[in-house]
């Protein structure tokens, strides 16, 4: 949504000045000057999915490469939006263009140098070890192949990489336990791991599959970051306030009551506008959850204020960046 569009949706009152023009007029003059400082300014990237950030050309490539019908493909990547049953098609699709060790290798190199380029000094970058017995590689071996991206990609690409390991939420509760057990083991042999992630299609699994090999890697001290309440789920997005992981991602579908007591936990919580708005979790900025349209905004303007602004947010500068 521009400025310029935003101005003409709106009514002038005869005689007035319309505060609302005037402000949209700063906007844009502030867009003009900082807009080129705000992509220049280093940046802290904390939610990134490694299959989540590779590149259109790459999966088309891949696709081509393995002869496949690419038509769905580049209809998906062609859209600016995607619901979430899309993106989560899309991720379908993405999995079975990466299967390999050299193609996890390669994507790993092509997304760090991507954020480098963007001038992200720090990333912690989260993935899903996979197993594919069809081409040898287990959780372990796709671990190491993102381990042989980030080495190819450090001496030309000065980011400070940390990893977390995701469950998906299609997986079973020993898979999961098996992820944290490789996260355990990676740790001890040095790799820089910060924590655990639990992600995946917010329409499947259920709580009770994921929340052992949650509460597993709590007791091996790993902080815990959770993608919560993408979709309404009352019984996931309750169990995972109860847990107070270290971090919640996006929390687009909370309802009142929810929302009072993630403020008074006081975690943090991983909000990208770009994302909820993509996948059209949410319908527009201006009816964003953490906006202040919405009958819940005095909640959140507390929740800024009580973790003293900490909250990972994109303003609309940085958005438009
Ligand atoms: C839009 N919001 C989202 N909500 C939940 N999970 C998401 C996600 N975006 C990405 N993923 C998760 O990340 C995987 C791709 O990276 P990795 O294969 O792990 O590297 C997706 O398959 C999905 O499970």
């Amino acid at each position: 949504l521009s400025c310029s569009e935003t101005m003409q949706s709106r009514e002038s009152i005869p005689g007035m000045v319309n505060i609302d023009d005037a402000a949209v007029l700063a906007m844009e003059d502030l867009m003009t000057e900082y807009l080129p400082m705000c992509r220049a300014m280093p940046k802290l990237e904390l939610h990134a999915h490694l299959n989540g950030s590779i590149r259109a050309a790459t999966l088309l490539e891949l696709a081509r490469e393995r002869d496949e019908d690419c038509t769905e493909l580049e209809n998906i990547l062609k859209k600016d939006k995607r619901s979430l049953p899309e993106t989560f098609k899309l991720f379908g699709l993405i999995r079975i263009l990466t299967t390999d060790h050299r193609v996890i290798t390669r994507i790993t190199r092509e997304v760090i140098e991507d954020f480098a380029a963007e001038n992200t000094i720090y990333i912690e970058l989260r993935t899903a070890p996979k197993n594919n017995s069809a081409v040898g590689m287990t959780k372990r071996s796709y671990m190491e192949s993102v381990k042989v991206g980030l080495d190819i990609a450090a001496p030309v690409s000065p980011i400070h990489v940390r990893l977390i390991l995701s469950i998906d939420r299609r997986e079973t509760t020993e898979a999961a336990m098996d992820t944290v057990r490789l996260a355990c083991e990676l740790r001890k042999e040095g790799w820089d791991i910060a924590g655990i992630d639990l992600s995946g299609d917010p329409a499947i699994g259920e709580w009770t599959t994921f929340a052992p090999a949650l509460m597993f890697a709590r007791e091996q001290g790993f902080p815990l970051a959770l993608h919560c309440g993408e979709v309404r789920n009352s019984e996931d997005i309750r169990s995972m306030l109860a847990m107070r992981p270290e971090r919640l991602g996006h929390v687009c579908c909370l309802d009142n009551y929810e929302w009072e007591v993630l403020l008074a936990s006081r975690i943090p919580v991983e909000v990208c506008l770009t994302s909820n708005l993509a996948t059209q979790s949410v319908p527009s900025i201006e009816e964003h959850h953490l906006g202040h349209s919405r009958d819940w905004s005095p909640l959140i303007l507390r929740y800024l204020v009580s973790i003293g602004l900490s909250i990972v947010i994109d303003f609309y500068m940085i958005f438009r960046a």
